[in-house]
């Protein structure tokens, strides 16, 4: 008795309403309309979930063995990354998130730090060109292009200890592959022989990226493996003489066991899944400040405070310093409320199961505070509507608003944990959350507080497209792909 929409076709039930309208506005309405739970018809009538109740999602979320992802998602996600850590399931996937997460953790942040002050300055010196071939002091620049190239260099170096050197050379063979990979929505439903044999345009270009991805992460994982054997670690030790960034602990045990299909899998997932992930989020990050100058101008006095301290110490910045600066904290976790890019998880139940509800809903004339999921019942986690529910972020969850987060209540900001950062869902939470959340903060930081901008003509016509994440297209030019030209001035610190 789960209220939800009416379908509007037998085939393909409410799928084309949930999927092809801008990202979560679908689930904006029905949760406003139906509440935390939302029955839906997906292909051919069948019944799907889609939730975005708090303590539902952190029980499900919490038992990825019950509730794992639906096959022929997985499927994908082996076809794009490879069966890596964002594939296995079970022990498998428990193994190799223990390899990899030290090097995702708190003692790594300042490498974090020092990784995206070298982009973002590259990112600057860059920019301050273009305004200088301009007569003007501004300059309107596609952050596509730019954040994709200075994402992929500090991925380079954060996870691999390497500079790929992507913001120096446009044509780097990453920044060609990548072109445009969002645009391709590969078809669903297939099986891993049908996706590896398919002569379909967009199954094709996967595989055109994926071996440019594969060649990179062979050479990759050679070079390591040859200094790892010489003892000529250099740079890429740290005080106490392991290496552990991440490419470091994975070559320790590829030498191990020699599996290189598992080793080169890992290298592109944190090479694929943190690139789009973070270049989007960035780019969210400055359309949204380019339509708020207030926001902007609120945050750079915040930053010259910051930086006068910091010339006054020693004028090394810190990962505490960035922490200190509360506004921007705030204005980064408001973007990463407001924009999440990746807007929906898949999961698939496996067993008969009683979910609890953190708000009853109205099931026909009873109200339900829990609800019976049975055995295949397929389950779209909605990462966007729990970031705006009502119930968790209040009346105005539609504005975005970082003061929020300044005036939240030290009881407000302990309350239900879904999320593994700030209570947000945008990283996921529970034993599949991201491992990427404080490298994609910091950056975050870096990037937003540097520059100055405002919108271009084209820029108030941006769309949030929905194609495997969440990226800008330009209303009348979707066809050209993914775009985001903004106008931009550089901020002197
Ligand atoms: C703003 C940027 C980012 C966002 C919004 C984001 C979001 C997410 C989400 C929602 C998941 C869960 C997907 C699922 O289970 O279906 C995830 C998983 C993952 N993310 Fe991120 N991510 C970001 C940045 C990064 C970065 C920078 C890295 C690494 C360099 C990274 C590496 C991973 C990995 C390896 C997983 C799989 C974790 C597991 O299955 O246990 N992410 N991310």
């Amino acid at each position: 008795h789960i209220r939800g929409p009416s379908p509007a076709s037998f085939f393909l039930g409410s799928t084309l309403e949930l999927y092809q309208e801008q990202a979560g506005e679908t689930d904006f309405r029905w949760q406003r309309r139906y509440g935390g739970i939302v029955r839906f018809k997906s292909i051919l009538g069948e019944d799907q979930l889609l939730i975005t109740d708090a303590k539902a999602l952190r029980h499900i979320l919490g038992a990825p063995d019950l509730y794992p992802f639906q096959p022929e998602r997985r499927v994908m996600s082996g076809f794009i990354n490879g069966k890596g850590i964002a594939w296995a399931c079970g022990d498998a996937h428990k193994r190799q998130k223990r390899i990899i997460l030290p090097a995702f953790g708190a003692p790594h942040s300042e490498t974090f730090l020092k990784a995206s002050k070298t982009s973002a300055e590259r990112l600057c010196a860059k920019w301050m060109d273009v305004i200088s071939e301009t007569n003007d002091e501004r300059a309107v620049v596609d952050m596509y292009k730019w954040l994709s190239r200075a994402t992929l260099d500090v991925l380079g170096q954060a996870a691999f200890g390497v500079y790929f050197g992507c913001l120096d050379d446009p044509n780097h063979i990453l920044v060609r592959s990548y072109q445009n990979m969002i645009n391709v929505e590969i078809p669903t439903r297939m099986t891993e022989r049908g996706l590896e044999h398919s002569k379909d345009k967009r199954c094709m270009l996967v595989k055109g990226m994926r071996s440019t991805v594969v060649s990179v992460a062979k050479e990759l994982v050679r070079k390591r493996r040859d200094a790892y054997a010489e003892g000529s670690m250099g740079e890429h030790e740290d005080v106490d003489g392991e290496n552990k960034d991440a490419l470091g602990l994975l070559v320790k045990e590829y030498m191990k066991d020699e599996n290189e299909e598992e080793i080169l899998a890992q290298v592109r997932t944190l090479l694929i899944g943190g690139h789009e992930t973070t270049m989007h989020t960035l780019e969210w990050a400055l359309l949204e400040l380019a339509k708020k100058p207030s926001v902007q101008a609120r945050m750079r006095k915040e930053v010259r405070q910051a930086g006068a301290t910091v010339r006054g110490r020693d004028g090394l910045w810190r990962v505490t310093d960035l922490e200190g600066m509360a506004y921007t904290v705030a204005v980064v976790k408001e973007v990463l409320r407001c924009h999440c890019t990746l807007p929906h998880v898949y999961r698939v139940a496996v067993r008969d199961d009683v979910v609890p509800l953190a708000k009853p809903i109205r099931t026909g004339v009873a109200v339900a505070t829990e609800i019976r999921i049975p055995e295949g019942t397929r389950i779209v986690g909605s990462i966007a509507g729990y970031n705006r529910n009502p119930d968790v972020w209040g009346d105005d969850a539609d504005k975005f608003k970082p003061d929020r987060w300044t005036s939240m209540s030290d009881d407000e900001k302990e309350a239900v944990t879904v999320g593994v950062y700030a209570n947000l869902l945008t990283f996921l939470g529970g034993p599949r959350a991201c491992i990427g959340w404080r490298l994609a903060c910091i950056f975050l930081i870096e990037i937003i507080s540097r520059f100055e901008v405002s919108l271009s003509e084209k820029a108030t016509r941006i769309r949030k497209e929905a194609c495997g994440v969440v990226a800008p297209t330009v209303e009348g030019e979707v066809e050209k792909g993914v775009q985001l030209p903004l106008v931009i001035s550089v901020v002197q610190q």
